[in-house]
């Protein structure tokens, strides 16, 4: 919330973006990158197009990307391969939601989905769990 009043580039942007309600950016350039998140999008065949879409737009995000979807459409779907791709790039990524059913939802779909991106790490046995995913 204090970035909001801060005098600094950021600062300024973050209050166009959440005051004047100024459109988000989005790459477009990085869609044909060797973006190994993005290649893997591409070739996920559980997606639809619908929701490669969708995880393309917040993969190419410069601001934020908003997902909108009628009950039962998939978006919980879609965030846990979204998540996947942003934790392939090495992101950080911070869970929450309104409700905590919500985010148990995602959590029981990302255990099996997420798992094999943490053992990558592992060496001779000894896994290094990687503090990329965070739950709140
Ligand atoms: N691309 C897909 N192909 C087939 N089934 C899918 C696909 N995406 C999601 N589903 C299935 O559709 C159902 C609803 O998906 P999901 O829970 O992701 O939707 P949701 O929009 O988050 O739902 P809600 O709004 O109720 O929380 C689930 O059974 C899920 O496995």
């Amino acid at each position: 919330m204090v970035q909001l009043f801060l005098l600094s580039a950021q600062s300024d942007r973050l209050r166009k973006l959440i005051v004047d309600l100024e459109a988000p950016r989005f790459d477009s350039g990085s869609i044909l990158s060797q973006d190994p998140a993005i290649s893997y999008i591409w070739s996920e065949k559980n997606l639809n197009a619908d929701q490669r879409r969708a995880i393309i737009k917040i993969l190419t995000a410069k601001d934020y990307a908003l997902i909108l979807g009628m009950p039962g459409t998939g978006k919980t779907s879609t965030m846990v391969y979204a998540v996947k791709a942003l934790l392939m790039r090495g992101a950080s990524v911070l869970l929450t939601s309104y409700t905590n059913s919500v985010v148990d939802n995602l959590l029981i779909k990302l255990k099996t989905q997420v798992i094999s991106v943490f053992t990558t790490s592992c060496k001779e046995n000894e896994c290094n769990w990687s503090p990329s995913l965070a739950v709140i």
